[in-house]
């Protein structure tokens, strides 16, 4: 996969070259190319933010500089191919395990992380005329710009990839991954040593029952979703009845 970030603080992505991303890159299952967008700019002070059209509080982001930055990732990409434009913005679709899956599918990504109030529209309704745009929202709290949201995307992303995550990891039991376990949240995870500051680990963990271990594993999650998020049980029930109505 191909990713290119256009960005007005490419050390935001400094993070992009560590852990797991990192050693994707370094084994070639991620070639990542960040832009700076002033690379674009054309005047002495390297403008890239103006006054809101109709009044308003802060800056929008000039369309010039950005709409001369897609021109350039489109010309450096493969030949005949277009990205996926992921615009991160608090009013996008939620970006959810589900739409992680969809990206993690496509060859080639530009993501277009913003700050200010957010980009002149002109700039998405132009790019989406020669390649498909998803604008989306890694959750429902404000930040001051879209670096932070490509991070979260662009982990969640490749951790996704085939190969990326070790024979030792993987993401079968994910919470909101598809599975048995689908929308319930993780259930608790323990390790050596079996006591510690007087608190045993779960018997049934140490019986080598794996019958009843994944029983209880699948009781705790249900439980932990339903402490935690009551309103993915219902979709978890719903989607449990469904199953057996299948297979009645
Ligand atoms: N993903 C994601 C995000 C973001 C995000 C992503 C990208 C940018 C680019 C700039 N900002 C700052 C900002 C802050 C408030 C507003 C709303 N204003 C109301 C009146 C006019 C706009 C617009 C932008 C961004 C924020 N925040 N939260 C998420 N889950």
């Amino acid at each position: 996969m191909r990713i290119d970030v256009v960005t007005i603080f490419p050390e935001y992505l400094d993070p992009l070259n560590v852990s797991l991303v990192g050693k994707a890159r370094a084994r070639g299952q991620l070639d990542v190319h960040l832009h700076d967008l002033r690379g674009w700019t054309t005047d002495i002070h390297r403008t890239v933010d103006d006054t809101p059209y109709g009044g308003g509080p802060g800056m929008v982001m000039k369309p010039e500089p950005w709409g001369a930055a897609l021109d350039a990732v489109l010309a450096q990409g493969p030949e005949g191919e277009v990205p996926t434009l992921v615009v991160p913005t608090p009013s996008g679709r939620p970006f959810t395990q589900e739409l992680a899956q969809e990206l993690a599918g496509r060859s080639w990504l530009a993501f277009a992380p913003a700050r200010y109030e957010g980009i002149d529209r002109r700039v998405i309704d132009e790019a989406a005329t020669r390649m498909p745009v998803v604008e989306a929202s890694i959750g429902d709290y404000v930040l001051a710009g879209g670096e932070v949201a490509v991070l979260v995307m662009v982990e969640a992303i490749a951790r996704l990839l085939p190969g990326v995550l070790g024979n030792a990891e993987s993401h079968r039991d994910d919470s909101f991954a598809p599975g048995a376990m689908a929308d319930l949240l993780e259930g608790p995870v323990y390790t050596k040593p079996a006591e510690w500051r007087g608190r045993e680990v779960p018997e049934v963990l140490l019986s080598g029952h794996h019958g009843k271990i994944a029983r209880w594993r699948r009781e705790q999650a249900f439980a932990r979703t339903l402490a935690n998020r009551p309103d993915l049980v219902s979709r978890w029930q719903l989607g449990a009845f469904d199953k057996k109505e299948r297979e009645a």
